[in-house]
């Protein structure tokens, strides 16, 4: 890791993202400011991870924009179940998929390439694990290997989807204080959480999804119970056969 941080804010205007023609993020503006440590809520269905995985660049707005300031290095720690444990990977090999972008396909992985990925497997709590397959390990170990490859991509802006689900609380609370140490080095944290305790706690920001942004701004004031509800009740009313809008169309 170094020291140095390069701003990077992201901005939303007016955002449509569909999956064929059901929209599942509506028109929804805002911006993660640089530096900002931000939870995502929302009921099953609400837009989460589609709204994380078009931030990363993987899913194309249907309509508005996604407009990066500053730097524009993401990384993206996708829901654990997204991960294939029965590929057989050793654990090295998986922190080092982090490096890709900056090793190219066809250039081999050096002697330091090798010691970054020791020592983030370290920083997570897994020295030793190195040539362990990735089958063998337990749901938090798991997470724990893919916060490995997060910290060796040295991203700006960090997309966490759903990153302590299933893990125990030891495992939780180690990951949530790199979670802190990335938001005290001036990197954008995004996490989409079922926790509410826990966002209320830790996460300064909030964006309350619901397709539609609920409510977004300081965690205080977005988690009311009044948002809560009318989140829920917009969840219920839901017609999953529903096409997209108009104005999106
Ligand atoms: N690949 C897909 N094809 C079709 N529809 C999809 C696809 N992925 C998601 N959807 C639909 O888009 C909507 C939003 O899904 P998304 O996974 O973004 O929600 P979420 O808020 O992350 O939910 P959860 O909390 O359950 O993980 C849902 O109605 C879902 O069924």
């Amino acid at each position: 890791m170094t020291g140095h941080r390069h701003p990077a804010g992201i901005r939303l205007t007016d955002l449509t993202l569909t999956h064929g023609r059901r929209a599942a993020v509506h028109h929804v503006s805002g911006r993660f400011a640089p530096g900002s440590l931000t939870a995502v809520v929302g009921p099953n269905g609400a837009g989460k991870t589609t709204l994380l995985r078009a931030l990363a660049g993987l899913h194309k707005p249907e309509s508005g924009t996604i407009a990066h300031e500053g730097s524009a290095r993401i990384a993206l720690l996708p829901q654990l179940a997204a991960l294939d444990r029965a590929f057989p990977i050793a654990c090295r090999d998986v922190v080092m998929q982090g490096l890709w972008p900056r090793l190219g396909a066809f250039r081999a992985a050096s002697r330091e390439d090798r010691a970054l990925a020791e020592k983030a497997l370290a920083a997570v709590g897994l020295s030793g694990f190195e040539d362990r397959p990735v089958g063998s390990l337990s749901a938090g170990q798991t997470q724990r290997l893919l916060f490995a490859r997060l910290l060796v991509q040295d991203a700006d802006i960090l997309l966490l989807d759903e990153p302590f689900n299933a893990v125990d609380a030891k495992t939780s609370a180690d990951l949530l204080r790199l979670v802190r140490d990335w938001h005290g080095e001036g990197r954008t944290v995004i996490a989409v959480l079922h926790d509410l305790d826990l966002v209320q706690r830790e996460f300064p920001q909030t964006l309350m999804l619901a397709r539609d942004a609920i409510a977004w701004g300081a965690t205080d004031e977005a988690l009311t119970a009044a948002n809560r509800l009318k989140a829920r009740m917009m969840a219920e009313a839901w017609d999953d056969a529903a096409e997209t809008c108009e104005r999106a169309a």
